[in-house]
């Protein structure tokens, strides 16, 4: 069944909301708070060991009614069926979405083109788990009898950056195995990784879903050409191996059948760390862990799946994030992890987020004429607090942020702990409430300045406050909880590209970069009578001359 096609400005939700906006557009959270005792408890959800409060957002009750009304007017729980039972949400592409899947127990039964897939995935479950187990063990070995001591993980996109967050993010959990994540193009990229590497003891693991993809096969040929100024041809095949959906390209490539893990058309890319494109998570933190993380994701979708929205985690976000988005016009959102391994978070989010939603045409073929997907950014507090907190703070822009804390840390420091929490909790309750004049003055008054100087100092130590924040509060970081994580954010997606009335799931706003860059390829060495505008032209000849 397709997705419900429903512009989301047509329904009554909509229109209440558009109103209801008029209402409380100027209201401080802080009044919010004080005419009401029990907001901190009605607005927050507790589920496992997730804690989400919410109620730092500039929502009453009755917003948060109108916005429920609008998932059930979008038909949410039509499409969300239609998500986990592997319809061809992906219209354009004409394929199913099925990173559930790859997550779902033994026992579910999942089917695509009549075919229950769950016994493939746990055959190729199987196959990460031995070969993991044989590198980690040892028994594996290079082609000098050595064991293995590194792995380089050879993707970009979703190839990428959903191992090295995890991988970065589960950096406690990690074995002695030494990880490194080859992407960009840039020659400086792999020759930098080359640097580390020992080819005896060094295990390739090459990522693409397509094997088509320029950046990653261009450094997998430089990867093995290197390898070969120390090894022999046979030697190729106990030190790379693949993961893809196109066997035939890889075994073009010269990586042999045996070592390739398949993928399938219906995971997306960026959300495919939950499949064999987790390998190198596997190797790197050993199977179980991998399990784990899993496990907790498949966790969250059940949570998803069978909670009534008004206490589900993922719908209650997209929402809030949908009125700041259509209603405040917010452009952006921040999230902060309280915690330096999640350094990569915000990056891998980057792609879920913006690559999903970033789309301007509706699943009529429509151009929308309201605004679709959150720019994404993000850096781990408390640097972030060093960095740019000041524009959060005191900027002119709306910026709504999660705040993602841990209250169990893993070092065991609880001087340092305790500090890392007092500043997560501090700047949530700094950003709801700012800081009046009254309270500046007061300040100043143990401050040796004259009353003129006061008053020239006041407008710029006022915190106007009132900027809206969601807190995440896990407690503890495990693989376990680092999934649920990544799930709440996956569907909290799903939510917000179906009230859009967008398709989530494709990405052809990439295609046109990459086509127009092969052009220009073949053009360097070509002969001069070139189509391009006259900027790309003179930047073209430019470098030209440079390299020759
Ligand atoms: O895994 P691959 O086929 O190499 O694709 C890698 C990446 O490249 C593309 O440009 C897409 O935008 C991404 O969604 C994808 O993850």
């Amino acid at each position: 069944m397709a997705l419900p096609a429903i512009n989301p400005t047509t329904t009554q939700a909509w229109k209440l909301l558009k109103k209801h906006f008029e209402d409380i557009k100027n209201i401080h959270m802080k009044d919010l708070f004080a005419s009401d005792s029990n907001r901190a408890n009605t607005n927050s959800i507790i589920w496992e060991d997730f804690y989400v409060d919410y109620s730092k957002n500039r929502l009453t009750s009755e917003t948060m009614e109108y916005l429920l009304q609008l998932a059930e007017e979008v038909k949410l729980k039509d499409a969300m069926a239609g998500y986990f039972s592997g319809d061809v949400i992906n219209e354009t592409e004409g394929r199913e979405v099925l990173h559930t899947a790859l997550r779902a127990p033994k026992s579910a039964k999942i089917i695509v083109d009549g075919e229950d897939v769950m016994p493939e995935i746990y055959r190729v479950k199987q196959d990460i788990e031995t070969f993991t187990n044989n590198v980690v063990s040892g028994e594996l070995k290079g082609y000098t009898g050595k064991s293995f001591t590194d792995v380089v993980n050879i993707g970009i996109g979703g190839s990428d950056l959903g191992p090295a967050m995890v991988v970065e993010s589960l950096q406690y959990y990690k074995n002695h195995l030494t990880t490194h994540f080859v992407s960009n193009v840039d020659g400086d990229h792999v020759n930098e990784v080359i640097k580390e590497l020992d080819p005896e003891t060094t295990l390739f693991v090459v990522v693409s879903k397509t094997f088509t993809t320029q950046e990653t096969l261009s450094n997998a040929n430089t990867l093995r050409t290197w390898f070969l100024e120390h090894a022999n041809q046979e030697a190729v095949a106990s030190h790379f191996v693949a993961v893809s959906t196109n066997i035939e390209k890889v075994k073009e490539f010269g990586i042999n059948e045996a070592n390739i893990f398949p993928m399938w058309n219906w995971v997306g890319g960026r959300f495919s760390l939950w499949s064999a494109v987790g390998l190198t998570i596997s190797l790197a933190v050993g199977y179980k862990n991998f399990e784990s993380l899993l496990e907790g994701a498949h966790q969250m979708d059940e949570h998803f799946k069978t909670t009534d929205f008004k206490n589900n985690i993922p719908v209650v976000l997209a929402l809030i994030s949908v009125w700041y988005n259509n209603f405040f016009k917010a452009e952006s959102e921040a999230v902060i992890g309280y915690s330096q391994y999640l350094t990569q978070f915000a990056t891998y989010l980057q792609q879920g987020i913006m690559e999903s939603n970033g789309k301007s045409v509706d699943r009529n073929g429509d151009k929308v004429d309201y605004q679709t997907g959150t720019l994404i950014w993000g850096e781990p507090g408390t640097n972030s607090q060093h960095a740019f907190f000041q524009l959060i703070h005191q900027g002119t822009k709306l910026i709504p942020a999660d705040f993602i804390g841990f209250a169990e840390s893993l070092h065991g420091n609880k001087d340092h702990q305790d500090k890392l929490m007092s500043n997560f909790l501090a700047q949530t309750e700094a950003l709801l409430n700012g800081k009046t004049k009254a309270q500046v003055l007061q300040e100043m008054e143990s401050q040796k300045l004259s009353d003129v100087e006061k008053q020239k100092l006041l407008p710029f130590k006022v915190f106007e406050g009132n900027k809206p924040t969601n807190t995440i509060f896990i407690k503890k970081l495990t693989p376990a909880s680092l999934g649920k994580l990544i799930a709440m954010y996956e569907h909290k997606i799903f939510v917000q590209g179906v009230i859009w009335n967008i398709f989530s799931y494709d990405q052809w706003g990439v295609e046109l970069g990459k086509q127009l860059a092969n052009k220009i390829l073949k053009e360097f060495d070509g002969a001069e009578n070139y189509e391009h505008d006259s900027s790309t032209l003179n930047l073209l000849n430019y470098y030209k001359k440079q390299r020759q």
